[in-house]
């Protein structure tokens, strides 16, 4: 293959590739004809990093550029570039930032007494925002899109580990619908998930960013409240009992009392996994039920 031909090639792959400096040089572009993701860089040839993007970003690619010459070996790097990036663009652009795989790999030769690398830049996006729904459905429950249970073992456990080491009091609520059967019964099981969804509405109303709340099954939700000792945690629950209860009434119809049962409990130094939390938190809320519904109980 002749040197015409081998430029023929480069200028045809899909994927751009850049020469880099380290000062932060464009000082070659091949490829990028894959016009469904890119569009035509030969302009920045010449131009610096600087010259194009906002100080932090091209900062982030310079430092990038450099630990690929010191490391001699090919980096992977995920980033995003979107119009607050790019300079002369207003922060808020229209467009969704764009998630590129960087694949980048020391040249052994100079450029203008300049160390260069090799910077494949590939489009990810719709891997990226796909992974990214991915992983919000399976943290998330469907109907409430509070947290779901494998969530809720895996933040609990988590919590336990940091009590274990710094001391910080975690209290655990565990909350559970009353009488939800019947209103399935008489209502339909619509009107129950009305229900179920109003609680959780009420939850996230009620919490203060650091808590978190989860679909823990059926009818049943946990609250994990970090920093909070187990009196504080007593009072956040009859709050919630209170608010349910007024916000129930319009939604039920005849004389069914849907009310929340909640038991409460702190992580403590006798806990031997997270399960021994929630079992704990479960037989309080199950006192509660006990005790005529609509109740609070904690310990
Ligand atoms: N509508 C609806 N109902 C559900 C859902 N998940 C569970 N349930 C119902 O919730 C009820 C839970 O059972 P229980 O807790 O024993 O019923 P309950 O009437 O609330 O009984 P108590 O807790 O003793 O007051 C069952 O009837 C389930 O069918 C759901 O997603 N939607």
């Amino acid at each position: 293959m002749n040197i015409e031909q081998m430029r023929s090639v480069l200028d045809s792959l899909p994927d751009p590739v850049f020469n880099l400096s380290t000062s932060g040089k464009y000082v070659a572009l091949f490829g990028g004809q894959d016009v469904r993701y890119y569009h035509d860089g030969t302009s920045l040839v010449g131009q610096n990093l600087y010259d194009v993007l906002k100080p932090e970003k091209a900062d982030y690619f310079v430092r990038k550029i450099n630990e690929a010459l010191t490391s001699g070996e090919m980096m992977v790097e995920e980033y995003e570039l979107s119009d607050k990036d790019i300079l002369g663009l207003p922060d808020e652009g229209p467009e969704d930032p764009i998630w590129f795989e960087g694949r980048i790999q020391a040249l052994d030769f100079k450029v203008d007494d300049e160390s260069v690398v090799l910077w494949v830049a590939s489009n990810i996006s719709e891997r990226y925002q796909l992974e990214k729904k991915l992983r919000y459905w399976g943290d998330t429950d469907q109907l409430t899109e509070l947290y779901n249970r494998r969530r809720l073992e895996q933040d609990l456990a988590a919590h336990l580990a940091s009590f274990n080491r710094y001391d910080i009091s975690t209290s655990v609520l565990m909350l559970d619908l009353d009488n939800l059967k019947s209103v399935n019964d008489i209502e339909g099981h619509h009107k129950g998930d009305e229900i179920i969804v109003a609680l959780a509405d009420i939850l996230r109303k009620q919490m203060r960013e650091a808590d978190a709340a989860y679909r823990y099954g059926g009818d049943e939700f946990v609250i994990v409240l970090p920093n909070t000792e187990i009196k504080q945690a007593i009072s956040f629950a009859e709050r919630l009992n209170s608010q349910f209860a007024t916000h129930a009434e319009s939604l039920t119809i005849g004389d069914i009392a849907v009310t929340v049962s909640i038991g409460v409990t702190a992580i403590s130094a006798d806990d031997d996994s997270h399960e021994t939390t929630l079992r704990r938190a479960d037989k309080l809320l199950y006192d509660a039920k006990n005790k005529g519904k609509n109740k609070v109980t904690g310990f």
